[in-house]
């Protein structure tokens, strides 16, 4: 563009009436969804719910629920009273968040949840992942219905065309924002994936964008930059999307490692998938009466004891939630506890276990299982799925790396199970921030802890028994590469390949040694599914 080109701050649009946004419509709330494969899901926002909210045609908005508000989250240490007890301090901190929705709305419809959205980015930038920032973002906890599948929509979607996003809006910069200015940016890339990816009336964009920007000191200032990029990105962002290629919106460290790996033709496949979000996979609990879930639209089944929906559902009004018939499961992380075979009466040990999607699956499978994760949280977790569904195991808190079986446990273990911490590049299409999150030097500090948690988990196994190693890496260093160096390292330890049979209509996952890689282009006509590695390992007898 010349420089005539650049907006210079020009008159900003009238911050006044009907700027849409997301029907409000705070009724039929669900409790959250505190899900399985760590997941929390929402009503997938649909372009019906945001042009719906935009042309206003729901019921007229009545503000939030005046009642009790359940379950709000304890205050963070800075942000209690010293007289107040926990639970009187998150009753305040959410009254205080309901009454801010009250006065956005009021000010502009359609405002509270683009500050929600803003809000959520600014949890991120302090490391939370998008999950994390989703549960812990008071504006958007406060949010319900189309509000809150709105505000969601915004982020991830802004963090799936990251790359193509900052492209566009780089286009009407003559240099970078400086540092503390960073929420303008936040406020631009909403703004611009609305108005090229979401559909959203320009005027409703624009206008909550400007006036977003206006409301804060630090970023009044460029209040009226940010409607003139608005303005320009309203008339020409669309044009700019398309002149983009495709490998705009992955980093480009990731695009060089993958194209390495897998060559050019499947490094697209892969950009490609991850464009789209992932639809709802389910794992079923064995016996479970699943007639109501297999009646719903597009339900389909890739492997037994699997259910795939759209993921244009709310999981915890799905029939069989409450009952505990099933759990959130992407079918390539259903794939390594398959590989023990028949664990019926054996003891598993499941290493860094939590949220506990394949303790579940172990468990269901009659194994004895002992579920281990260094993290409180994500183990509360784990145990409130064992909860939800019946099914038993033993949990630990426990650093795996120095962790000892107790002396009268049992011995060693019959089969384990190491799901370890790793890049979770193959789950981009569900978090779509990990790409942007990690660097090569991630990739470096992971590979070690992995090689050493391989180590220690075979200390752990009976001779003979099995291994189960696995990523949700889409990178063959945390892989392929971690399992032939451990091949290489302990002299008699063998792959135990699975058989073609065992993955029906998933043969393509099974590499000739006998191990799997998944990619998110795989079965590319039904949804696709996450990036996984996963091998097991035979121990000498
Ligand atoms: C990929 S996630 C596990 C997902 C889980 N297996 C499932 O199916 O739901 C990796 C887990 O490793 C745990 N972790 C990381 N370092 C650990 C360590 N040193 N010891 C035990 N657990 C660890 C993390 O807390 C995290 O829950």
């Amino acid at each position: 563009m010349t420089d005539n080109d650049k907006p210079r701050g020009g008159k900003p649009s009238p911050s006044s009436g009907r700027s849409g946004g997301p029907s409000s419509g705070r009724s039929g709330g669900k409790p959250d969804d505190r899900a399985f494969e760590g997941k929390r899901r929402e009503a997938r926002p649909d372009s019906r719910s945001d042009s719906r909210s935009d042309d206003r045609k729901g019921p007229p908005r009545k503000g939030p629920p005046k009642g009790p508000f359940k379950g709000p989250r304890p205050p963070r240490r800075e942000e209690r009273r010293p007289d107040e007890s926990a639970e009187e301090g998150a009753r305040r901190l959410a009254k205080a968040a309901e009454e801010k929705y009250d006065f956005l709305e009021s000010k502009m419809p359609g405002l509270a949840a683009r500050r929600a959205a803003l809000d959520i980015l600014a949890i991120m930038r302090r490391g939370r992942s998008l999950d994390e920032a989703l549960a812990q973002g008071r504006s958007f906890t406060v949010l319900q219905g189309p509000d809150r599948a709105f505000a969601r929509n915004m982020v991830s979607t802004c963090w799936r065309r990251r790359g193509s996003i900052d492209a566009i809006i780089g286009a009407y910069l003559d240099r970078p924002l400086p540092g503390k200015s960073i929420e303008v940016m936040d406020i631009l890339r909403l703004a611009a994936t609305q108005l090229v990816l979401l559909d959203t009336p320009a005027h409703a964009a624009v206008a909550t964008a400007t006036e977003l920007a206006g409301q804060k000191q630090e970023t009044r200032g460029y209040a009226k930059l940010v409607n003139a990029i608005c303005r320009r990105i309203a008339e020409k962002g669309k044009d700019q999307l398309i002149a983009l290629p495709l490998r705009t919106d992955t980093p480009g460290w990731l695009w060089r490692s993958l194209e390495r790996a897998y060559g050019p033709a499947l490094v697209t496949a892969i950009a490609e998938a991850h464009r789209t979000e992932a639809p709802l996979d389910l794992s079923l609990k064995p016996g479970a009466d699943i007639s109501a879930l297999t009646v719903l639209d597009g339900t389909i089944s890739h492997l037994p004891g699997h259910v795939r929906l759209s993921a244009a559902h709310d999981v915890t009004a799905l029939p069989g939630f409450e009952a505990g018939d099933w759990w959130v499961q992407d079918i390539a992380a259903s794939l390594p506890a398959r590989l023990l075979g028949d664990v019926t009466g054996q003891r598993v040990l499941d290493l860094c276990a939590a949220p506990g999607g394949k303790t579940l699956q172990l468990a269901a499978a009659g194994a004895r299982v002992t579920a281990l994760d260094i993290s409180g949280n994500r183990l509360r977790r784990l145990q409130e799925n064992l909860a939800r569904t019946g099914l038993p195991a033993e949990t630990i808190k426990a650093d795996m790396l120095v962790w000892e079986p107790a002396e009268d446990s049992g011995g060693a273990f019959d089969a384990i199970l190491l799901d370890a911490p790793c890049t979770a590049t193959g789950t981009v299409r569900r978090n779509p921030d990990v790409a942007w999150a990690k660097s090569e030097q991630d990739v470096k500090d992971l590979t070690a802890l992995q090689t050493l948690m391989i180590d220690r988990a075979l200390g752990f196994l009976k001779p003979g028994g099995l291994l189960v190693y696995c990523v949700c890496s889409l990178l063959v260093q945390e892989g392929e590469d971690q399992v032939k160096a451990a091949l290489s390292r302990h002299g008699g330890l063998a792959i135990d390949p699975i058989a073609e049979v065992a993955l029906p209509g998933l043969e393509k996952a099974i590499r000739k040694d006998g191990t799997i890689r998944t990619l998110p282009s795989m079965l590319a006509t039904t949804g696709g599914m996450d990036g996984f590695y996963a091998a097991a390992l035979r121990k000498p007898a």
